[in-house]
């Protein structure tokens, strides 16, 4: 697959989440600190990650800095895209499999490198539902990015 990730920082496991992406023989675009320490804006670079999703130049992107919340807001903001901040293997199983997920965000303060590998694992090995319930419920998250606030 093509991967585009994004982090703010050095910190914890961002350097090892291409390294990990490539071992597995993913296609991997740099953006943030792990393309150029220091560019450190996390809003801008997981937005760019997220871009390539919606733009079809990735098939799924990968977003972290310290708390996971920032890169994960930043991705969401970006039409198209349903980006997941998953702390352990089985959210990110979930995500995939309920929210149809294609962006994966993640703490660099909670993931240690260990649990980076069970994430991936399940966010690679997990699909998408295919349940009409589960159906329903991603197509009304698909129309959110088109609706006006409290619509
Ligand atoms: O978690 C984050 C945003 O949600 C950032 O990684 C955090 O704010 C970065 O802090 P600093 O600029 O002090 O390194």
């Amino acid at each position: 697959m093509r991967i585009s990730i994004a982090t703010d920082s050095l910190d914890g496991v961002a350097s090892l989440i291409g390294d990990e992406l490539e071992r597995r023989g993913h296609l991997v675009t740099r953006y943030g600190a792990v393309a150029d320490p220091t560019d450190t804006d996390w809003a801008r670079v997981s937005a760019d990650a997220a871009r390539d999703v919606a733009g079809g130049m990735a098939d799924m992107a990968i977003v972290a800095c310290w708390t996971g919340t920032g890169a994960s807001i930043a991705a969401n903001k970006v039409p198209g895209i349903r980006a997941a901040l998953c702390t352990d293997a089985v959210t990110a199983a979930g995500a995939r499999t309920w929210n149809n997920a294609n962006v994966l965000a993640l703490s660099l303060r909670l993931v240690s490198a260990p649990t980076l590998v069970e994430i991936l694992d399940a966010w690679f090995a997990t699909p998408a539902s295919t349940q009409a319930d589960d159906l329903v419920s991603v197509s009304y998250l698909n129309t959110l990015d088109h609706l006006p606030p409290n619509d």
